[in-house]
């Protein structure tokens, strides 16, 4: 379905808040931690923390539309709960919600399994609850981790920002960082290396904060940045996002910084365009709201435009461009096509029946694709 909105008045962010239907599924409780054949090669991202500091919230959220105010009414978890992500989402993933009380020196508990196949741990902190017991935690949980499988990422979420005024974030952070770092280095692991970042589930901080753990997951990051660099400088765009639409995360973007503006008008997009594709673009109301004719221009009023198309099946460029640069359309068209076609040279789509691409196009995986731009003076690059 194509969508254009022309002439809108909306302002700069206009928080458009995603009743997509839940139709992803919901993953599975699991007692014991016996693994699948299927499930054992897939990346693993671990969610771990407290009990109550926000990470049930978090996976539902992000990648299960569920709306920030339902997760009030979310119960404690008991057991570890892999949600397998692949099928509704690029992010070829498995998600692993720890319970609060994970016991490391219980027998049961097998490190071994849990960390070895992990590319990021997330640790999440409640930052507006008293967050010494969920440093000690946090180091307990790294040095475990640590020792088992050194190269995994992680990733502290500095959680339910929202509660604090922009001081105390700022003084929240730097303390956890301090304390944290510290910790690392009485027990001789200042190798290791902590990321912190500040969320929350009520704005956008949770999918941003998601996005770049997923992006160090993906090899092919490189790759996607320079193909977004050539297109965006041969185009005349500011700045663009390749979305997984599915969780709205950002799989890579140009190498201009990331406003966050920048972003929540692009998340916007897609809510905007599943709403209206699910209610005016499905026949007999089957099929799905993001297809391969999915497009959508939107044009604000303060000369700036966004444009969305479709790139892969979970895929779906995100644009922010200036209203003169888009009278060269037919330009942007034409290095849209160059880009899409590379970026299925990239993940071979084409020959993938799933789709959920998560692999090299050969054993490079920063290969780059030869192809040729057409420039915004027009001539070929
Ligand atoms: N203010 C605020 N509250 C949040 C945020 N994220 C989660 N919460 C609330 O925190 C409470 C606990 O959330 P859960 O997601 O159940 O926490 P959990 O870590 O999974 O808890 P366990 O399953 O017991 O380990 C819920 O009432 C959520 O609504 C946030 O970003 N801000």
């Amino acid at each position: 379905m194509n969508i254009q909105y022309e002439d809108t008045t909306l302002p700069g962010s206009y928080g458009v808040v995603g009743s997509f239907p839940k139709s992803f599924g919901y993953g599975v409780e699991v007692s014991d931690l016996e693994e699948s054949p299927t499930s054992a090669d897939k990346p693993r991202i671990l969610l771990m923390g407290l009990r109550r500091s926000g990470k049930s919230s978090i996976q539902k959220v992000v990648f299960h539309k569920m709306s920030p105010n339902e997760t009030l009414f979310l119960e404690s978890t008991n057991k570890i709960y892999k949600d397998d992500i692949s099928g509704s989402s690029f992010v070829n993933f498995q998600i692993w919600d720890f319970p609060g009380q994970v016991d490391f020196f219980d027998p049961t508990f097998d490190s071994e399994m849990i960390f070895k196949g992990a590319g990021a741990l997330i640790f999440v902190i409640d930052a507006q609850d008293d967050y010494m017991e969920a440093l000690s935690r946090l180091h307990l949980t790294v040095s475990r981790a640590y020792k088992v499988n050194p190269d995994i990422n992680f990733e502290v979420f500095i959680h339910k920002v929202d509660g604090l005024s922009d001081d105390h974030k700022i003084e929240t952070q730097r303390d956890i960082h301090q304390r944290a770092n510290d910790d690392l280095t009485d027990a001789s692991l200042e190798k290791v290396h902590l990321s912190f970042y500040l969320t929350s589930i009520y704005d956008h901080s949770i999918f941003e904060a998601f996005s770049k753990v997923v992006q160090k997951l993906i090899p092919q990051l490189p790759t996607l940045e320079n193909l977004l660099n050539i297109f965006i400088s041969h185009s005349g765009i500011e700045k663009a996002f390749l979305f997984d639409v599915s969780s709205k995360i950002y799989i890579a973007t140009d190498s201009a910084p990331v406003d966050m503006q920048s972003y929540e008008l692009c998340c916007d997009m897609i809510d905007v365009v599943l709403d209206i594709s699910s209610i005016y673009g499905l026949e007999d109301g089957s099929g799905s709201a993001y297809d391969e004719e999915s497009l959508a221009i939107i044009k604000l009023n303060n000369t700036t435009v966004l444009y969305l198309k479709e790139v892969t099946k979970f895929l779906a460029l995100v644009c922010i461009l200036r209203e003169e640069s888009f009278e060269r359309k037919g330009l942007i068209e034409y290095n849209f096509h160059c880009f899409r076609k590379a970026i299925h040279e990239v993940f071979e789509v084409g020959s993938s029946n799933d789709g959920a691409a998560w692999r090299p196009a050969s054993s490079s995986s920063n290969s780059q694709p030869s192809l040729k731009y057409a420039s915004l003076n027009g001539s070929d690059v």
